[in-house]
């Protein structure tokens, strides 16, 4: 049972639609955060998700109840929120800022009792601020008045805690510290930490899942590792960055590139079938899909440089097994691709006995003529043939019907 549901949620400010049927489902314990550029909607989500915002349609759930059925105390002590900006009383301390989050469990007039204390202790302990108690809450530094802030939220002993970019404004020593502590928490407490962030390589870092918005929709959810991949990030953000991974953690590190140039000329055609391998095709399978071509590959054999790029780049792949020639099943699932395509690029590659296959059946293409096929033809095949001439005379007949390239740049001119 996923302790937050959120259940095809939309929400206008007027007439002006902001989200429009968002659903997700974040379990106790988890660590979610919420990616998106600027005026995605991901401070209006959170808003609908604690009931600042009141949805027009769709339902949110926490522990399988509705949270509109929920009075305002109770739905206090299910959701907590730390918010982008607060004014906070300056002339309180911050024991009693943090005792504020108790107010959800007093009577009107009523006084903290024993208990009460006890559990404020705690949140401040929790959040290393225990010494910090009888201290005025304009002489904190911004890490500490965060903390305290997370402390008041955790007061309420909420199942959810929602924070709008809770390290924004912190520099990157507190920022680690602030996301450790959150991970803590859902660990150790077993809360829902639902956070909007903006730097995507600590997100990946410290979230357990990530939820990418754009233009008020879930584009993707899911593990840093399915959410935080280049396509993903360009489609998005309109940057192209690479990724890597980082080998202490294992997730996935974006570094800026540049923002994406828009090529805004119209397309030649929609599908394209590449005729790749060993990163020969990496460029141009890049090319298409920055275009928008809808682009298939194959075959390749799986963990093969372009498999892996065209697998980062959405692209379509026709894999078959590491370093084991093209089978008869893959020769026949790539035939329906190459007639799916309208045209069908053939990279500078070598041809071997484990490829020869994607030549022969480019030959059976070319027979019915067609398609346009088009020869990025870079290298003699003399010095890229390993099939003993055979891999040559049928590339040699396919070179005559087709439209020979020499670099990729010239492949600009056609698509
Ligand atoms: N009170 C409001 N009335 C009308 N439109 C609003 C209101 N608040 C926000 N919006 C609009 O809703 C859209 C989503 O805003 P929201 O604050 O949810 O985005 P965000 O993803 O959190 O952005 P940021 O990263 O800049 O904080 C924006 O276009 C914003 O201008």
């Amino acid at each position: 049972m996923p302790g937050l549901e959120v259940k095809n949620l939309s929400y206008s400010y007027k007439d002006k639609s902001i989200l429009e049927d968002v659903c997700l489902e974040i379990n106790p314990g988890e660590f979610a955060g919420i990616l998106g550029p600027n005026g995605s909607g991901k401070t209006t989500l959170l808003n609908n998700i604690n009931r600042w915002l009141v949805p027009q349609k769709g339902s949110i759930l926490i522990e399988e109840q509705k949270v509109e059925s929920l009075s305002p105390k109770t739905l206090a002590q299910y959701v907590a929120t730390v918010p982008q900006e607060t004014s906070l009383d300056l002339s309180f301390t911050v024991e009693e800022i943090v005792m504020m989050g108790r107010n959800p469990y007093l009577k009107t007039f009523e006084r903290e009792k024993p208990r009460d204390k006890t559990i404020i202790e705690e949140c401040m302990k929790a959040v290393g601020i225990w010494n910090l108690k009888d201290r005025y809450i304009n002489e904190l530094s911004g890490g500490e008045k965060q903390r305290a802030l997370i402390a008041r939220a955790l007061a309420q002993q909420p199942k959810v805690l929602v924070l709008d970019e809770p390290i924004s404004h912190l520099d990157i020593n507190y920022k680690w510290e602030i996301l450790e502590l959150l991970k803590n928490l859902c660990k150790n407490m077993k809360i829902i930490v639902l956070a909007v962030l903006h730097d995507i390589n600590l997100a990946s870092l410290f979230c357990d899942k990530l939820l990418l918005l754009k233009d008020g929709k879930i584009f993707k959810s899911g593990s840093p590792e399915e959410v935080i991949t280049e396509q993903n990030i360009r489609e998005v953000f309109d940057v192209d960055v690479k990724i890597n991974i980082q080998p202490q953690s294992g997730r996935p590190m974006i570094t800026f590139i540049s923002p994406v140039h828009k090529d805004t000329r119209p397309r030649s055609c929609e599908r394209i079938h590449v005729v790749c391998g060993g990163g020969a095709g990496e460029k141009i399978l890049q090319y298409l899909r920055e275009r928008g071509y809808q682009v298939s590959a194959g075959v390749l054999n799986i963990g093969d440089t372009d498999w892996k790029t065209a697998k980062n780049l959405g692209v379509d792949v026709i894999e078959d097994l590491p370093f084991s020639p093209v089978s008869e099943e893959k020769a026949e699932e790539n035939k329906l691709y190459l007639d799916r395509a309208e045209a069908i690029i053939i990279c500078n590659i070598p041809f071997g006995h484990g490829n020869l296959k994607n030549l022969i059946l480019l030959r059976d293409v070319v027979a019915k003529g067609e398609k346009k096929i088009f020869v990025l033809h870079e290298t003699p095949i003399g010095q890229r043939d390993y099939t003993g001439g055979l891999a040559a005379k049928i590339y040699s007949q396919i070179l005559k019907e087709s439209v020979v390239i020499n670099s990729i740049e010239e492949l600009r001119d056609f698509f």
